[in-house]
């Protein structure tokens, strides 16, 4: 099956002026009827990309669009087909949507996104509207005379525009640890930026902060370790750790290593191919890490990836 060759599939999220997304609502009688979806449909032989969206929403809405900037490519294995879904932004239309193939339709404010029933393929694409594009993961401070430094450089990266963070602090003394935590928090929290601790449940539940799980740490959980409503991640590897990621109720996973990294020269990244392979068995979104940097987001986006991760490709 994974052999299959891809259905090629073009979407729209179109926006209005309000910042509302147009769903339509799978008639029934096909494939995954009653679910919400972006409007759109397969891509015909000869058409390009942006042809094939501008007839499917001339033909679904009645409405003729001008195709905007890429959002993100999924590729999604299903269980009796494979397909990439290519969706584009739309802020420019003629005419009034409406439901000619009597398909519901519904204006739907981002932050109700997650709300509506779609097909697995969907979940990234809602993530790609909502969510940070970039995550940082801290470096650890060479000793406690650089933890001053450690959040300055922290509060550079905030003003940069990074909204998710993970403080990563292996092998650091509690007390310090917690200071240090703590801390970082309180700027996050200023900036409107989600912390994440990686490695301490315990840390997390008593600062009120998200999880990050370490591969290790994922494998040998059977329960979710903080409660629902608060971040949880991993890193994963394999379709294996996906799927336990996925089980788990994790928000969101970090794969790689894509490219080479400084940090861990022997090891040659997976590539972009690779990625895309592991996208596909999975719906929870996944950020991309190993010796990426914010320019590699829209290559990211286009496999699949909700951004990149980074240590040194996020901090100065
Ligand atoms: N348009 C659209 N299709 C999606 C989304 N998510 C998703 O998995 N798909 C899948 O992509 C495939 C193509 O969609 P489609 O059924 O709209 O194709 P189409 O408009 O050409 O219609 P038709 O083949 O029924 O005539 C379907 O298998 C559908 O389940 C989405 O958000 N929008
Ligand atoms: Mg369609």
């Amino acid at each position: 099956m994974s052999d299959a060759p891809r259905v090629e599939v073009v979407a729209a999220a179109i926006t209005d002026a309000r910042g509302r997304v147009l769903l339509a609502r799978r008639t029934e009688g096909r494939d995954l009827a009653g679910l919400w979806e972006f409007p759109g449909g397969k891509r015909e032989p000869g058409e390009s990309s942006e042809q094939a969206l501008v007839r499917e929403l001339l033909e679904e809405l009645g409405i003729e669009v001008e195709v905007g900037p890429p959002l993100i490519a999924v590729a999604q294995q299903y269980p009796h087909k494979r397909l990439r879904l290519d969706v584009r932004r739309v802020m420019r239309w003629h005419g009034i949507p409406r439901g000619h193939e009597g398909q519901a339709l519904a204006w739907v404010p981002p932050d109700k996104l997650p709300g509506y029933a779609m097909p697995p393929a969907d979940r990234p694409v809602v993530a790609a509207l909502l969510q940070p594009d970039r995550c940082l993961v801290t470096p650890v401070p060479a000793s406690p005379a650089e933890d001053g430094a450690w959040l300055d450089a922290l509060q550079r990266a905030l003003a940069a525009g990074v909204r998710r963070i993970q403080a990563r602090l292996p092998g650091m003394d509690p007390a310090r640890r917690i200071a240090l935590v703590t801390a970082a928090a309180g700027h996050c929290a200023g900036a409107g930026a989600e912390l994440l601790v990686n490695g301490d449940a315990n840390l997390a539940r008593e600062l009120g902060l998200g999880l990050h799980l370490p591969a290790a740490q994922l494998r040998s959980l059977a329960t979710r370790p903080v409660p629902a409503g608060t971040r949880l991640s991993a890193s994963c590897h394999d379709v294996a750790e996906l799927g336990l990621a996925e089980a788990l109720g994790c928000d969101f996973a970090i794969v790689g290593p894509v490219a080479r990294t400084p940090t861990h020269p022997g090891a040659p990244g997976i590539g972009w191919p690779a990625f895309e392979a592991l996208r596909e068995q999975a719906s929870l979104p996944l950020y991309a890490i190993g010796g990426l940097g914010p320019d590699d987001v829209a290559i990211a986006r286009q496999h699949g990836a909700q951004g990149i991760a980074a240590i040194r490709g996020l901090w100065s």
